[in-house]
């Protein structure tokens, strides 16, 4: 509710004005049959001026109600969507101050969610609040005292009308308890099964796995339905039982003024206003009954909205407050005592590693399959947090650093390139927005993607398909390398970045390099000893530990592990050769 609240803040003035738009609505309703009682006085008693009068009356009260009705309605959207527009942002916002660790904690699929249907579920919500929840209490209460007031000696109708209606209403609702929570849970579930098919559809259509996945999609497809088909049921039962009470109440309410009609005409003409008030009454509970479903849903979905925002940001996205200033890092990385776990995961995939980089250097990085290399280079790039240790950029903590400094100076290849559906050259310009087309070139040369760029007639212009499906497993590493080159970045890190391109390429990588990127620490994660082997220091990394560090040479005389792969990895050489 507080973040309903801090957020509606900005609108005072609209909300204003939504409010007092729902009050005169609400009061026109009210007033109407009022005036229709006095106009059929005035018709059962023959006064034709009073019967225009009050017809007159009416006529502006339905007009004044519809104008507050239409621009209650405007302000009340207006009100909803900006501030949700400003939720949403909010949220968007803080979701990229996250460290994976926090991302892989919500799942990105329940993020997903959480910033489209539960900010949709919050804007009806709102909107439902300024719109309906106001009116009803005004209805209610109105029509109450209105009724009672008409025909006081049918107030005990009233009474009963109500105490039904309230037993079927909590009947109704106690079949509903828990069943919203329950909706949103598979709703999230629905959504990561899709979310991970989609994203794995080569390896899903390559393992024959569609019926597979088309079946768990179909089966939490079911359980989604039938929850809502449950939802729904219990919702049509509703407006059959509240007109069944209601017309149980006129017609007693009729039934008994039909005695005294004859000795007193004018009852007559009460008793239509008391039947509109019964029906307003009977409209307000109704209502209550069908915007308690939206309140229930808006309510959950805020509370998971602000699960997210009082999250602790752990990146400080903006850069230094004071100067505003991006800082040329100039690329010293000191690692002391570094530990990790993955969220949820209890094994230390790394463990107690310590190692000193100057500017300018390359650490290469080897070992075998699942050793922590990789997340090495995570915790390196800050995506995620150390759970114990701390690495030290220019002798600053990497968490204290701004997200722009980083990124301004860091670049990153994954393991697996990630390209982005658009042209090359927007894929580039990722890295440096300002970039020239000769700094594209240049880039591109460096990482060995100029020829196979230029055999596009429209070149730097070609268009990246979505998941960059029309590209192969080389063209992806070549362009996601010359994206992280074109940056001229303090510090860059490569993650088996090479591995698709053959032996002549990676030689002229590695030489652009050492050539081009003097100044930039390079941390290169590498299958083969070939890539690494001029690197300023190695570490040899088993079972999340360093357990050889040192030059090519140093290790060749002190690490027995280090020793065995490269050997291996020469027989094969040889064998080849
Ligand atoms: N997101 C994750 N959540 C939980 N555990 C993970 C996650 N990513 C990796 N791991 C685990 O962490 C360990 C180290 O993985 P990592 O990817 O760092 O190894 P690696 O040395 O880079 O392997 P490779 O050479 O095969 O790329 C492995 O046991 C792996 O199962």
């Amino acid at each position: 509710m507080n973040l309903l609240l801090h957020y509606a803040r900005p609108y005072w003035k609209q909300i204003t004005c939504a409010v007092l738009a729902v009050v005169t609505m609400a009061t026109a309703t009210l007033l109407q049959p009022q005036f229709l009682k006095r106009m059929l006085s005035a018709i059962i008693a023959d006064n034709s001026q009073a019967v225009l009068h009050n017809g007159v009356w009416l006529l502006v009260l339905a007009v004044v109600g519809m104008i507050a009705g239409v621009s209650g309605t405007y302000f009340a959207s207006q009100v909803s969507q900006s501030f949700a527009a400003d939720l949403r942002r909010a949220e968007y916002e803080k979701i990229q101050s996250f460290s994976l660790t926090q991302i892989q904690k919500f799942s990105s699929a329940n993020l997903v969610i959480r910033l489209t249907n539960d900010i949709n579920q919050v804007q009806r919500f709102a909107m439902q609040l300024l719109q309906i929840i106001l009116r009803v209490p005004i209805l209610f209460v109105g029509g109450l005292v209105l009724a009672i007031w008409t025909m006081p000696s049918l107030w005990w109708v009233i009474v009963l009308m109500i105490i039904l209606i309230m037993l079927a209403t909590g009947r109704i609702f106690g079949k509903m308890g828990g069943l919203f929570g329950k909706f949103q849970h598979i709703l999230d579930k629905n959504n990561t099964l899709t979310q991970e098919s989609l994203s794995a559809v080569r390896v899903v259509k390559s393992f024959n796995q569609e019926k597979q996945e088309e079946d768990n999609f179909a089966a939490s497809t079911k359980e989604l339905t039938d929850l809502n088909q449950k939802i729904s049921y219990i919702f049509s039962l509703m407006l059959p039982v509240y007109m069944l009470i209601s017309y149980i109440a006129i017609a007693a309410a009729l039934l008994l003024v039909s005695q005294t009609i004859l000795k007193n005409p004018d009852e007559l003409a009460k008793i239509t206003p008391f039947i509109t008030y019964l029906n307003q009454i009977l409209f307000s509970l109704l209502m209550m009954g069908m915007v308690s479903n939206m309140v229930s849903r808006g309510l959950v979905s805020l509370k998971r909205i602000g699960a997210v925002m009082a999250e602790p940001s752990t990146i400080n996205i903006h850069a230094n407050a004071e100067t505003g200033a991006v800082k040329r890092l100039n690329g010293v990385i000191t690692v002391r005592n570094l530990s990790f776990a993955y969220p949820n995961d209890d094994k230390q995939v790394l463990r107690d590693i310590s190692f000193n980089l100057l500017a300018g250097q390359t650490l290469g990085i080897v070992g075998s399959t699942g050793s922590g290399k990789s997340t090495l280079a995570l915790l390196l790039a800050r995506l995620y947090q150390p759970s114990a240790g701390q690495i030290d950029i220019d002798g600053q903590d990497l968490q204290t650093i701004d997200q722009e400094t980083l990124h301004q100076n860091l670049s990153i290849v994954l393991q697996k390139p990630v390209l982005f559906s658009g042209t090359i050259e927007d894929n580039l310009k990722m890295g440096r927005p300002d970039a020239s087309l000769a700094d594209l070139e240049k880039a591109a040369d460096q990482a060995q993607a100029s020829e196979f760029i230029n055999q596009y007639p429209n070149r730097f212009g070609q268009e990246v398909s979505e998941r960059s499906s029309n590209l192969s497993g080389g063209q992806k590493q070549r362009l996601s390398l010359a994206r992280a080159l074109v940056k001229n970045p303090s510090l860059l890190i490569l993650d088996d970045s090479t591995s698709a391109l053959d032996a002549r390429s990676e030689k002229l990588v590695q030489e652009a390099l050492a050539k081009d990127f003097v100044a930039t620490t390079k941390v290169i994660i590498a299958e083969k000893i070939a890539s690494i082997i001029h690197a300023d220091q190695i570490l040899v990394i088993d079972q999340g530990q360093i357990v050889g560090a040192g030059t090519h040479q140093e290790l060749l005389e002190q690490s027995e592990i280090y020793q065995d792969i490269y050997q291996s990895q020469k027989a094969k050489e040889d064998n080849h050769g």
